[in-house]
């Protein structure tokens, strides 16, 4: 089943064209790394199709009401801060308010399992303004979790996480698409976006010039071009591993 639809969406900010006629569709079952140099328009694409910028063309998720968009689709922002010192497991139930907005004991099982996928049981308690760098993350990947919505939205997901839990939201998230739901990640690691996407598209100066498997999609000539870079390659366990290790 499609969970959303992107139609020649475009976007100009301050007279600069920032997205240019982007188009993409997504099924349930898939993970997608969204994947660019720093300013190529991946955080503006993850807010535009949410309807949080304005924009030409369309998007499917754009076009629900509030309420209704946020039942269909989670969002980790790239901005990892919180305004109010409320305890962790406080600032993971607000992914619950599209739901009832209440203490329900649905709303208290969701809480418990996102806490537990993101190794926060011990923290719960603790006010999120005196938790570490990372340990803030997890509780913002907790509180996308705890929305359990079928679409998850994610700007760069690994941001301040350790090489191993990197690891870990990444395999996460592959195993939520595998259970039926999707999921958007803007990624700079090409490494982790080979490994565990299942399906890449890569924009460059606000144009998608590519779309599909990792192992099609990053080829050496896509990687010099768009990236500057050279990749060391290997495979393991049937998925492609890569390495950035020189520039062009
Ligand atoms: N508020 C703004 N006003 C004007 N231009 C903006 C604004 N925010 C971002 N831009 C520009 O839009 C373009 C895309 O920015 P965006 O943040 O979407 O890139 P990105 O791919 O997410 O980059 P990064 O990898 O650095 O996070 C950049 O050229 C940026 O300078």
């Amino acid at each position: 089943m499609t969970v959303l639809t992107v139609e020649q969406l475009s976007l100009t900010r301050q007279g600069q064209r920032v997205l240019s006629d982007i188009s993409f569709s997504l099924r349930e079952g898939e993970f997608l790394g969204l994947l660019g140099p720093n300013g190529a328009g991946k955080t503006t694409l993850l807010r535009a199709i949410q309807g949080l910028l304005p924009h030409e063309g369309r998007s499917s998720l754009a076009e629900l009401s509030a309420a209704e968009r946020a039942r269909r689709a989670a969002f980790l922002p790239q901005a990892r801060e919180v305004a109010w010192p409320m305890a962790v497991r406080d600032l993971v139930a607000l992914g619950r308010l599209p739901w009832t907005g209440a203490a329900q004991r649905e709303d208290h099982r969701a809480v418990a399992a996102a806490l537990a996928r993101m190794g926060l049981e011990s923290l719960a308690a603790r006010p999120a303004d005196r938790l570490s760098g990372g340990e803030l993350a997890r509780a913002l990947i907790a509180r996308l979790l705890a929305q359990e919505t079928p679409l998850l939205l994610a700007d760069e997901p690994g941001a301040s996480l350790d090489p191993a839990r990197q690891i870990s939201t990444m395999e996460l998230f592959g195993d939520l698409a595998r259970e039926g739901r999707a999921v958007v990640a803007s990624v700079h690691d090409l490494g982790l976006a080979a490994r565990y996407c299942t399906r890449v598209l890569v924009l460059d100066q606000g144009r998608l010039v590519a779309d599909g498997p990792p192992a099609e999609v990053l080829s050496d000539a896509l990687l010099a071009k768009v990236f500057g870079l050279r990749v060391w390659r290997a495979e393991a366990g049937g998925r492609p591993l890569l390495t950035p290790v020189a520039l062009t």
